[in-house]
């Protein structure tokens, strides 16, 4: 693991009309690790998220990534970002889909054909490519998205909910590649999740609980430090504490 900071979030605040929904974050991501932000609905995981990618901007306070101020266009390409709602064109087939998001980036034929084979059949959709989106499940379309995400090789994989309607096989080989993709091709990876058995596969958690981050650290540290067995038990620990 380098020592890198892929992404630097400094003083960050953010409200909607009167609702403060962030409120001063500061925390650094560094490369070739995976982070867990974990809570609540309606913690602020999304607006975070949303921020660090480039699609809203913080009221307050900064967000680097790659070294440049967010948002910023040029570096789109470096990252895959898979939202919580599925953004994907019904009537087309999820190979269609593959092909139009591959064609936004700057990749080679080669190298096209190559990614979306790679993603297709990575979230186990190879099969199913040819059919219309609009006949998948809600599972489908989940796993498409996570395939867009990857198409064009990004250094920074940013994943809102990924394993949600997912069944569990899947949701074990999802997890086991992006470890692969941590461990073997280093990139830095921010998956959201309520689920506390995948906060467990992380380097480093954030608990966020009504836009703050009441938590942070790898998952042994935090149940080393609140004296618990389970990420679980941090969480209630930790909220109880901040009231
Ligand atoms: N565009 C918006 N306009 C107004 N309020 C918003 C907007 N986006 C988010 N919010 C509010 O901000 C708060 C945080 O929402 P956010 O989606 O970031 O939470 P979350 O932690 O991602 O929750 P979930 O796990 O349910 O996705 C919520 O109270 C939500 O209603």
């Amino acid at each position: 693991m380098s020592e890198t900071n892929t992404i630097q979030i400094q003083e960050v605040t953010k409200s909607f009309g009167k609702k403060v929904v962030l409120k001063d974050i500061n925390f650094d991501i560094k490369e070739g690790c995976i982070y867990g932000f974990i809570g609540p609905s309606g913690a602020g995981k999304t607006t975070l998220v949303k921020m660090i990618v480039g699609m809203d901007i913080p009221d307050k306070g900064f967000i680097y990534l790659l070294g440049k101020k967010m948002p910023n266009l040029n570096i789109l390409q470096q990252i895959g970002y898979m939202a919580q709602s599925d953004a994907l064109y019904m009537a087309l087939t999820g190979k269609e889909n593959l092909m139009f998001f591959a064609s936004l980036f700057k990749l080679d034929k080669t190298e096209k054909q190559k990614r979306i084979a790679y993603a297709a059949d990575l979230v186990n959709l190879t099969a199913d490519l040819n059919k219309r989106v609009s006949a998948y499940s809600g599972g489908m379309k989940r796993r498409l998205s996570l395939a867009i995400a990857l198409i064009q090789n990004p250094k920074v994989l940013i994943l809102d909910e990924p394993t949600v309607g997912i069944d569990p096989e899947l949701r074990l080989s999802i997890w086991t590649e992006l470890l692969r993709l941590k461990n073997e091709e280093e990139k830095t990876i921010i998956v959201t999740t309520h689920v506390m058995d995948e906060a467990e596969k992380c380097d480093y958690i954030a608990m966020v609980r009504d836009g703050s981050f009441i938590a942070t650290g790898t998952p042994r540290q935090l149940k080393d430090q609140y004296e618990v067995n389970s990420l679980e038990e941090v969480f209630l620990d930790a909220g109880r504490k901040v009231q």
